[in-house]
């Protein structure tokens, strides 16, 4: 019998009282044995399913695993040692020449990366695959707070995703066209005030103007006046830069004390967000992006980052191209002046007037993405490739955007150079009075006086190997915004200065030719000479 009942039973004959004390703590003790020996089982059978379970999925993944071609591990613990001493790029170069489009390597006997180069099998996994990397969203999520933007999970961000895709790509399209103006003028007046002789750092001056057209463009003109733009930004730069390295420790470390230190500096971005929130909403009736009741401060600062750091490599890669190639900025200034000429509205250059311009911002994207890999991976599922590849769930996979971005058999033979008119369709006109030259280094001059030669710009989304915004169900959501804004951005800054390299540039002595996409500048200055000076 149970010795509950057992002891409830005993309770109601009172004469045996004390019997019945000796059976109570009999009783007690046994029920705290049954009870302590319950638990055990019960945590020994959790453990041993937990424990069973992680076996099992580690089992499936390495069999899954074997069937993916990639060279053999160099040790039990993968290929993690060989890559710290090796680029990565280079690294998967190698298999894929050997192994084919799919490859695999092991980082740790439980971590499986799965690289894909083949445009077509890439456009398929971009779909199908949903999921980021847990430790994005760890570390957007230690410096920015709950974002509902860059987390892991796809179901997570779809809605935010889908809103702000019509909001910036809808309302503040418009924006991103008449924004830039009033900021190249904030920016190049600060640097006149700086560099009376007009000498810039690159990386500096392409991050600061990202983060200007950003700011000026989400937040309108209250941020061009906002007094605490310039410590915003470098506490923005900091927080993220040391955000990977504290999101890497599985245990957060409360016992250091440069992390507590880093989170003060988070909630001191944090009030300035706030701070900038509301001088911005005086001014405007914000929806949407800045809506704070529904929206988590998070959302901002996460893009805001993300923005800054892209938008910034982007501008620095074009301001780049365009000094080491005058004749493409010579072209595209002719391309302004004239597009000026033939708009209505002087103040408001049409980028879509402007397609070498354009070209050569998406060329300028493809020889240098801003990171150098796109990842998914799926949480939950395997998932089944056309080629009959199976990915096991929790696999990274990634796309080597350096390998995909130069592949010959996407881009033809000039891949490895850097030329806009790739993107660019010639349509031929006759024409005796206008003589313009439309050629650039490498390219057949056409006989003069005859013809002149204009151009439309293709869709580069049509080449599957065009990546740099990535694609599929997690493709960035400001392609459009982004190339407006910063064809906006060049079309004021070209239209005033020449853009020169400062004498005290320093290109890496090994790579010598203008033409070479690879071509890096160890530290390079800028010279902004005005064009009416
Ligand atoms: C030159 C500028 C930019 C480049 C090159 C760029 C590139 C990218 C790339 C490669 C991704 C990952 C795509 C993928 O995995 O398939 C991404 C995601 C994203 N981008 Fe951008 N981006 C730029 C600017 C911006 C700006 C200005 C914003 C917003 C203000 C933005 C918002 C986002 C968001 C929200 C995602 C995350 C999508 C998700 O995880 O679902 N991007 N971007």
């Amino acid at each position: 019998m149970n010795p509950f009942l057992c002891f409830v039973l005993q309770a109601w004959n009172p004469p045996a009282a004390c019997e019945f004390s000796r059976e109570t703590s009999r009783f007690l003790r046994d029920y705290a044995v049954w009870e302590i020996n319950a638990f055990l089982w019960i945590s020994l059978l959790t453990v041993t399913y937990f424990l069973t379970h992680k076996l099992f999925k580690f089992f499936k993944l390495w069999n899954q695993g074997s069937k993916i071609p990639g060279p053999p591990s160099p040790s039990f613990y993968g290929h993690f040692s060989s890559l710290s001493n090796q680029n990565l790029t280079e690294v998967l170069s190698d298999s894929h020449g050997e192994y084919g489009s799919v490859v695999k390597l092991w980082l740790s006997p439980k971590q499986l990366l799965v690289s894909i180069k083949e445009p077509d099998v890439i456009r398929e996994m971009l779909w199908k695959f949903k999921d980021k990397l847990p430790l994005t969203e760890k570390a957007f999520d230690l410096a920015f707070g709950q974002s509902t933007l860059f987390a892991s999970s796809f179901d997570k961000v779809e809605k935010r995703r889908e809103s702000l895709t019509s909001e910036l790509n809808v309302k503040l399209l418009d924006r991103a066209n008449l924004i830039p103006t009033k900021a190249v003028e904030r920016i190049l007046a600060e640097r006149h005030q700086n560099m009376p002789k007009g000498h810039a750092d690159r990386k500096m001056a392409s991050q600061h103007m990202a983060f200007t057209l950003l700011g000026a463009t989400i937040f309108g003109d209250t941020f061009l006046a906002w007094s605490k733009a310039t410590i915003y930004e470098e506490l923005l730069m900091t927080v993220t830069k040391d955000a990977c390295f504290w999101a890497s420790y599985s245990v957060t470390p409360f016992w250091d004390r440069g992390f507590w230190r880093y989170r003060r500096l988070c909630t001191k971005l944090k009030c300035l967000t706030k701070d900038l929130v509301q001088q911005c909403s005086k001014n405007y009736k914000f929806n949407g992006h800045l809506n704070v009741r529904d929206e988590p401060y998070g959302n901002i600062m996460g893009m805001l980052f993300h923005g800054c750091l892209t938008t910034g490599g982007l501008i620095s890669n074009m301001l780049m191209r365009l000094v080491t190639h005058p004749e493409i900025q010579h072209k595209i200034y002719t391309e302004i002046i004239m597009a000026r000429e033939g708009s209505e509205d002087k103040d408001q250059p049409v980028a879509e007037k402007m397609p070498l311009l354009l070209a050569t911002i998406y060329e300028s994207a493809r020889v240098m993405p801003a990171g150098p890999l796109l990842q998914r991976c799926s949480l939950q599922h395997d998932l089944r490739l056309k080629s009959g590849i199976i990915v096991p769930a929790g696999a990274i996979v990634v796309v080597p955007m350096q390998l995909v971005q130069m592949d010959d058999s996407s881009w033809g033979n000039d891949a490895g150079k850097f030329n806009p008119y790739r993107f660019l369709s010639e349509t031929e006109k006759i024409s005796a009075s206008l003589n313009k030259d439309t050629s650039i280094a490498g390219h057949a001059e056409e006989p003069k006086g005859q013809r002149k030669s204009s151009f439309v710009l293709n869709d580069p989304n049509e080449n599957a190997a065009f990546l740099p915004f990535g694609s599929g169900t997690r493709a960035c959501v400001c392609q459009k915004f982004v190339i407006q804004g910063i064809a906006s951005l060049f079309a004021s800054l070209l239209e005033q200065y020449e853009v020169r390299l400062g004498t005290g540039s320093k290109t890496n002595s090994k790579l010598t030719s203008t033409d070479s996409i690879s071509q890096d500048f160890l530290s390079s200055e800028l010279v902004f000479v005005g064009r009416t000076s």
